[in-house]
């Protein structure tokens, strides 16, 4: 398995995404795909994102933000060819600084690997949305991530 994760522009680490165009223009999965196009290059011919792929709605009260978040699961090879095109992004070096893997494992200090990831700063709520892909698409158990 690999996951992709993006550096941001602020130093935190993020999904590709982003706030919904004001009025009603736009659904929130259609925002999405917007996003994914600036923000990484994404080829929505093949890759777009659909309504079924959400994973997780938050609320974020003090913010007035609800969010989205949404998984998509591709092969090794289509993972590969959508990490490449980041480059070629309309905001690379705007909003996108890199795009990385998340390292999915734990070394035999117990501590390198997946631990140290998770002691990056996130945008938003990025750090549980970032757990609850990796329970829900069976990649950790809820045991080996806790
Ligand atoms: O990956 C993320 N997960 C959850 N929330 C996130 C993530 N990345 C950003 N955010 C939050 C932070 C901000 O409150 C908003 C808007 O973020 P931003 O990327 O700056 O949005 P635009 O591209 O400018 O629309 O979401």
């Amino acid at each position: 398995f690999s996951l992709q994760m993006q550096s941001r522009f602020d130093g935190n680490m993020g999904f590709p995404g982003g706030l919904m165009d004001k009025g009603p223009q736009e659904t929130p999965v259609e925002a999405l795909n917007r996003e994914l196009v600036e923000e990484i290059n994404l080829d929505l011919s093949r890759f777009a994102c659909q309504q079924e792929d959400i994973l997780l709605t938050h609320v974020n009260h003090s913010k007035k933000l609800v969010t989205y978040f949404y998984a998509k699961e591709v092969n090794l090879v289509e993972f590969s060819e959508i990490e490449k095109a980041v480059l070629d992004s309309e905001e690379w070096g705007t909003e996108t600084y890199g795009v990385l893997r998340v390292p999915l494992f734990t070394m035999s200090d117990g501590y390198r690997g997946f631990p140290v990831f998770l002691a990056n700063k996130f945008a938003g709520n990025a750090r549980i949305q970032l757990l609850k892909a990796i329970t829900a698409k069976n990649i950790l158990s809820e045991d080996e991530v806790n």
